[in-house]
């Protein structure tokens, strides 16, 4: 079968547009991401001189649906490093497609951004884990991706990447070291864990059995987001 279509929400094209867009509305050049989680938008008020652009204002950008996430893309500087924010983002269970679903962390790479961190307000699977507890990504199981609900499949454009991926090593060992050392150097050590997060597509929250095969598969915690 030969697939033609080639008009994915996201080609590099219109990715392009939206990133141009931003470049030219804004003097920040972010090498740092951050997607902030359901209720964890206030992260971004740490940043300084902020500047921010509601998602509707963006050409292409989705809108957030869901309370808890506001719908703000702001760039500022943290510790004179400049990042960007996304206070809010975009879940399968909303009606998006995958392709619009992680729209922006395209955008994010063709403006020049580097490193993204990924915060989200998970289910806990891991009995050692307590609410409110603070788990460091080291690996995920990508659930809707064995049934072919992934965000690479489609057309690939080696402008984004290679077609065929490694993830041995998709959450940066540096990153989750230092991210691990400053929560001892500050005494958090209780309450911050590495695990493996699972992904699903929600929205309603696991059954029993299923929460209890998850955990089986190697899930410590499991959410209906980190596409992005
Ligand atoms: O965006 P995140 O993953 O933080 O949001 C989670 C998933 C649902 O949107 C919501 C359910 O409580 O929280
Ligand atoms: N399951 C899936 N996603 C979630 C949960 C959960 O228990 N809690 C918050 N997001």
């Amino acid at each position: 079968m030969h697939i033609s279509d080639n008009s994915c929400c996201c080609s590099f094209d219109e990715c392009k547009r939206t990133s141009d867009w931003l470049l030219s509305q804004t003097r920040y050049r972010p090498k740092i991401a951050v997607v902030c989680g359901s209720g964890l938008g206030l992260l971004a008020e740490y940043l300084t001189s902020k500047q921010a652009f509601r998602y509707e204002d963006i050409p292409n950008f989705p809108v957030c649906t869901v309370s808890g996430h506001e719908g703000r893309l702001v760039f500022g500087k943290l510790n004179d490093k400049s990042c960007v924010f996304m206070q809010g983002r975009f879940h399968l269970y909303e009606g998006y497609s995958l392709c619009k679903v992680t729209f922006p962390v395209r955008v994010f790479k063709l403006m020049g951004v580097e490193t993204i961190i990924v915060t989200n307000a998970s289910g806990g699977l891991c009995q050692d884990f307590k609410v409110g507890d603070i788990m460091i990504i080291k690996d995920h199981i990508n659930l809707p991706g064995f049934a072919g609900q992934h965000p690479l499949c489609g057309p690939n454009d080696e402008r984004f990447g290679v077609r065929f991926p490694t993830m041995s090593d998709a959450y940066s060992e540096d990153l989750r070291k230092l991210a691990l050392d400053i929560s001892s150097e500050l005494g958090y050590s209780s309450f911050v864990h590495e695990g493996v997060y699972c992904m699903v597509c929600g929205p309603n929250f696991e059954t029993v059995a299923e929460a209890r095969l998850l955990h089986k598969l190697g899930s410590d915690t499991v959410d209906y987001t980190d596409w992005t």
